[in-house]
């Protein structure tokens, strides 16, 4: 039985009657492949790259899971319609803390049409994107303390300056009400998702190392994917983060001709920086911490 996904954070989505992606109960994710040629081009990248003996077996892991296409019954009641066939990232996780991250410092590309192009660069100097090299597009955190998710309207998340971007990066790893305006983000689970040898950063430096050499594809307009579960970072003996960074999102890559992504390396460095300053940030707070109890009263 297909239902809309109950924890996606950007995009479009399958409801009052729009097409949108769906999932199973077998942890599947099924995007509906777009008009004008977007959703084919999505199709055939995924066909090109999960077979492209060129693409390291170690970088396999930051995609989905390609499955093929399949003919489901559609989310705007259209019958059915061709979809992409994907692993669910999120469906081992209860309450999966998830933002979605579009990188790059443009979101177009040559040749594409001038309207296209318009609506675009519009959004990019709207958005981080031309400053940062990269935009939040979306994301929820679990509030273990209200039980209940908070996720900022679209809206607001497009409308994040530099500063804004920074203190979203923190809220999203914070123990404390994400809602309280007055209170600082704690980064109470900064280290044990951001950080440490499984955490967001490390993933994040294995994708930079093949970004800096790889030629094959340009990745335009594509979202890193992060998420994490605050839960068993809580409970003893829990599983700890569970932190996953997938790149999501193919439906305007172009092949790389043999040239860099210079766009999309540039954006991830960028990206990274904003990681890093926070877990130096909080193990800067640490030793403090230690310091004064070293000193005593
Ligand atoms: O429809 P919009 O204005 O929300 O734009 C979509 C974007 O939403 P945004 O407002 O940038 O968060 C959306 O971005 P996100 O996935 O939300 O990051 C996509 O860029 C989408 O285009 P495509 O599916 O990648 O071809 C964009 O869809 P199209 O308008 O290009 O169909
Ligand atoms: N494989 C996946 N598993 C789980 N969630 C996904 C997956 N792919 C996308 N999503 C969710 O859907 C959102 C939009 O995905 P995306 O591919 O960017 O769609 P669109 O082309 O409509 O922008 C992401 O932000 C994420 O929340």
């Amino acid at each position: 039985m297909l239902k809309v996904p109950k924890h996606q954070v950007a995009g479009h989505i399958a409801r009052d009657g729009k097409l949108g992606p769906l999932v199973n109960d077998e942890g599947q994710f099924f995007k509906p492949l777009q008009g004008d040629s977007r959703g084919q081009h999505e199709a055939e990248f995924y066909e090109s790259f999960s077979s492209n003996k060129n693409v390291p077996h170690h970088i396999h892991r930051y995609f989905p899971k390609y499955y093929g296409t399949q003919l489901v019954l559609a989310s705007n009641g259209c019958g059915r319609l061709p979809h992409i066939v994907l692993d669910d990232v999120v469906s081992g996780y209860s309450n999966p803390s998830v933002m979605d991250v579009k990188i790059g410092s443009r979101t177009w590309y040559p040749d594409v049409s001038e309207e296209y192009f318009n609506k675009c660069i519009k959004k990019d100097k709207e958005t981080t994107t031309v400053s940062l090299g990269f935009r939040l597009s979306g994301f929820k955190t679990f509030d273990h303390q209200e039980s209940s998710f908070w996720r900022p309207e679209k809206k607001l998340v497009l409308g994040y300056n530099v500063d804004s971007v920074r203190l979203a990066l923190r809220k999203y790893v914070s123990s404390n009400s994400p809602t309280d305006s007055n209170s600082i983000p704690n980064c109470a689970f900064a280290f044990e998702v951001y950080g440490g040898s499984n955490g967001v950063l490390a993933q994040l430096l294995v994708l930079k190392a093949w970004f800096e050499i790889q030629t094959l594809y340009h990745f335009n307009s594509c979202s890193i994917l992060m998420v994490y579960q605050n839960e068993s970072i809580l409970m003893k003996g829990g599983d700890g983060a569970q932190a996953q960074v997938k790149l999501v999102d193919f439906a305007h890559v172009l092949d790389g001709n043999g040239v860099i992504d210079h766009n999309f390396l540039g954006g991830l460095c960028s990206f990274i920086k904003f990681i890093k300053d926070i877990l130096q940030s909080v193990d800067q707070c640490n030793e403090t911490n230690v310091s004064q109890l070293d000193n005593g009263p």
